[in-house]
Formats: structure tokens, sequence, C-alpha cells
């Protein structure tokens, strides 16, 4: 007789527990016909669980949030935000739950955490669901980032729910099992400052600091560490988006981590060709979110940050502003020392002084600018021209005089051509690759999506057999729009 593994995981509801102001109890919706589409076996066993136990109908309804493990008290988060500079005072988890916190074999703690598990009375006008395409989205590009070494709220499955989507047209629906640090936003706070509840904001922040800068917790001023912590870790994060041409589309306060990772991958995508002004979401007509301006936004969404943990900086409120402000400005030396750091890993110059190269680096992104060179591809023909093959390089620009004259400048430098392609990536989940992946998904074939994401866990690694996944898009693929909340 063969026994079914059943999956054993114990969660922690310490969030629910610590801070039930801001946590719903609630049940996630009961999925019809549940289907795993997608396990991620690696991170799986980082987190201590059994992946034949998750694949089993069982581990289904665990990843669906309709069997609870011990421990688990399934909550809706409430949160704030500002989008697109409003504010909205109640957001909270409209189709989300956190089922708790689990703890890996070697004493990590992560939430586990679902979307698409129906509405929660932050729901507002919204179903609670998810579309498979969506959420495949989310699991593809999440895991490609975190293999970029770009910190990512993880995917850990995809399942479908068996249930129908009302979309454009009716979508098969899905649920996804997310992993993250925590999921505390700068909206979390903003959320505890509208309760004009300090003690709530203090019991928030301390939360906060205990899961993710303990060292902070030490300090003489821990809330003002606290919110330097913060800033430092969203300072490096966003130099990384921007290093790798990513562009998350929906920077609003609700979807900015303490922890520094990345969350949302509603409208985001990686940028072809190389264009300061490139905005994909559907819905950022003025282009707040543009690639060029993510550094901006981080440092204006910090200051939300700020403002909210102003009652816990200084008794005296004139001087927690003077203190808040001070912190602030160290924001672009941050931001820009991180930046630089990562573009002279790019160029393969990391022992270079700086004030040697800034003209270099100025010249180059006007060049790609100009000529609307694929960013990802230009960086990443730099190994051949480092080793003495420029054509690669020279192929991709119009500019022959321009690129010729630059490429003898960095040459000149002496770029380290093994150091580049552990830093440049054959493979992003590229937009066309991604639309052709989930347009078959939904049709049922799974087959481009986990060949796709074979190339994209492997980024730096290129394979043959895998060119496709390395070029550029095709001429005829236009201009492409993403979209929020599907
Ligand atoms: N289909 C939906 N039903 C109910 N609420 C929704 C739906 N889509 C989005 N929301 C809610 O609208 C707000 C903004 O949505 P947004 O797209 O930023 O979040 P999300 O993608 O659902 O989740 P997250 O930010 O956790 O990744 C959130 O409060 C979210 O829960």
């Amino acid at each position: 007789m063969s026994v079914v593994p059943q999956p054993t995981v114990t969660l922690d509801d310490r969030f629910a527990r610590e801070l039930s102001e801001m946590a719903v109890p609630w049940q996630a919706d009961e999925a019809p016909d549940p289907r795993l589409l997608v396990l991620n076996v690696p991170l799986a066993a980082e987190l201590g669980l059994d992946s034949k136990s998750l694949r089993t109908t069982q581990g289904s309804r665990l990843l669906t949030g309709t069997f609870l493990p011990p421990g688990a008290t399934p909550v809706a988060q409430a949160y704030s935000g500002h989008q697109f500079g409003g504010f909205s005072p109640r957001l909270g988890d409209g189709r989300a739950l956190l089922l708790g916190e689990i703890a890996d074999p070697a004493g990590g703690i992560h939430d586990l955490h679902l979307k698409g598990s129906g509405r929660t009375p932050f729901a507002r006008g919204g179903d609670g669901l998810a579309a498979v395409g969506p959420m495949l989205r989310e699991y593809l590009i999440s895991e490609a980032m975190h293999a970029l070494g770009i910190p990512t709220t993880r995917a850990l499955a995809v399942v479908a729910t068996g249930r129908q989507v009302r979309r454009e047209t009716l979508l098969p629906g899905a649920v996804l099992a997310r992993v993250a640090g925590s999921h505390l936003r700068v909206g979390s706070f903003q959320f505890a400052q509208t309760t004009g509840d300090v003690g709530l904001i203090r019991r928030l922040a301390d939360h906060a600091l205990a899961r993710h800068y303990p060292d902070a917790a030490h300090s003489e001023h821990p809330y003002l560490a606290l919110f330097e912590a913060v800033m430092a870790a969203q300072a490096a994060l966003v130099a990384q988006w921007m290093l790798v041409g990513f562009v998350h589309g929906v920077m609003n306060t609700d979807n900015m981590t303490i922890s520094g990772e990345t969350i949302d991958y509603g409208p985001c995508a990686f940028m072809d060709e190389f264009n300061p002004a490139a905005v994909y979401s559907s819905i950022d007509e003025s282009g707040r979110y543009a690639y060029a301006n993510q550094p901006v936004v981080a440092e204006w969404n910090l200051a939300r940050l700020a403002e909210a943990l102003l009652p816990l900086i200084h008794d005296d409120q004139e001087k927690a502003v003077a203190l808040a402000t001070d912190a602030l400005g160290g924001f672009r030396r941050l931001y820009g020392d991180a930046w630089t750091t990562g573009m002279k890993a790019k160029l393969g110059l990391a022992g270079n002084p700086d004030d040697s190269l800034q003209s270099l680096i100025d010249d180059l992104l006007a060049l790609l600018q100009a000529d609307r060179v694929d960013y990802t591809s230009f960086f990443r023909s730099l190994a051949a021209a480092a080793r003495g093959d420029t054509d690669p390089v020279r192929i991709q620009c119009d500019d022959a005089v321009g690129v010729d004259a630059w490429l003898h400048r960095w040459r000149a430098l002496g770029p380290d051509a093994t150091a580049l392609d552990r830093v440049n990536p054959a493979y992003i989940p590229r937009n066309h690759l991604v639309e052709e992946a989930l347009a078959a998904a939904t049709d049922g074939d799974l087959m481009p999506f986990e060949r796709l994401l074979e190339a994209v866990t492997s980024p730096y690694d290129e394979r043959p057999g895998m060119e496709r996944y390395a070029a550029a898009a095709p001429e005829d693929f236009g201009a492409y729009r993403t979209f929020c909340g599907t």
C-alpha cells in the first residue's frame, strides 16, 4: 500500500497576534477544481517543504489556502497607499491573504502569502480573483529577478482554481503562492498613521525592526535607524532595477516594501531598446513611473514613510522633521553610489576610479538612446568586445563612428571580459517571449512557459539551443502595454 505524503508545515501567526488592528482574519475561497500548474521545487526545498506532498491534492489545497496547516491564521492585511500621488487611506489585501510565517531549516523567517484567493473586506469593487496568465507572469518575472540577484518576493507555486475569471473575456483563474521576507509596505505604516494611534505605529515599527533590521533596533535612535535602513535597502534595490532595465510600472507606496524586496509584478516590464522615458503600464498616462523617474519616485515614497514615522523619531515634531529630512538627504548619494558601482561592473571596470568613468558612461547611454539599441543585448555583447571581437557590439549601433570612438576609449581602460559575463545577463524575460508563453499557457500549453523559465532562471549561463531567448524583440512586436490588477 503506497502512502500519499501529506504536506507538513507549521506556520506562525505573529503578524495577526502582534498587529491585530491591521489584520482581518479571513478564509480563502474554495477552488472547485485545483490543478497545480507550476511548483518551485528549489524554493520549496529552501523552505524545508516536501515537494512531493505539495503535488498532492492536499498540497494544492494548502497552496490555495483551503487546507490550513497548524498555526495558520489567514489574514487580509490592511494598508493605505499613495496611488499615482493621490492618497487612499484604505487599500489592503483585496484579493490576497497572509497564511502565516514559515521558518526555513536555516532559521530564516518568510511570509507565506496567496494572491487571487477570493474577495476580502478590502476588495472594494474587485472580484478578489486573478487569472492564470498574470499569476504565471508574476511567477516568471519574480523568479527571473531572483536569479539576477535582485531582492524580490518569490513565487512558490501557481495553482489553477478551475474557476473562470471575468476580465475582457472569461479567463481561467489561479492562485499564486508567494513567499517574502515580509509583506510590510510603506503603505502599512501609512495605514497605522491614519489611525492616529502612536502605539500602533510603534508596534509596527518594532515588528519591522525585529524582522528585518535587528541591528537598527539596538541603535540609539531605533526608529530613525529603521528609516535609514529601509532607505538604504530601497536605494540599492532601485539601482539594481535601473541596471537591468527593469520598469516596475506601479511604484505606489503600497508597492514599496520595508524589507527592500521588489513586490507586485502587475504592470512591470524589462526595457528592450534603451529609452529613459520607457513606460509600459496602460494606466500610467503621465509617465509618473517611467524608467528614469524610478529613483525620484522611490525618494518621494520614502518621504511618505518618514512622515508616518515622525511621532516615533522625536517627541518634538519640529525636531523629528529636521532629523528625517536630514536622513532622507542621504538617499541620492546611496542610490548614486550603488548605481555607479553597478554600472562599472556592467562595463567590466569594477576597479577603475569613478571620476574617469562618468563621461564614458554618459556618452554610452546617449549613444544607446540615440540609436535605440537593445539594452540587454548591448551589455551582453561587451564581453566579446573586451576579448577583441567588436563586431557584435558594432552591428547594434547606427552611429559607426560614435561607437568605434567609444569602444576605443573603453578598451583602453582594460575591461575584464570574464567578469562581464557574470554581470550582464544573456536571458531576461523579454516582453515578446513572456506574451507568447502566457498566451500558450492560457490555452493549456505550459511548455513555452517552462522553457522561458528555464532560460531566465540561469540568466548568465548562455546555452546552445536557447538563442531565441537572448535575441531582441522582432521588429513587428510593436509598442508593449501592461495592466494592473488582472
Ligand atoms: N481583482 C481584485 N479584486 C479585489 N481587489 C483587488 C483586485 N485587484 C487588485 N485589487 C486590490 O487593489 C489594490 C491595488 O492593487 P495592486 O494591483 O497594486 O495589488 P495586487 O497586484 O493585487 O497585489 P500585491 O500588491 O500584493 O502584489 C490592492 O488593494 C489590491 O488588493
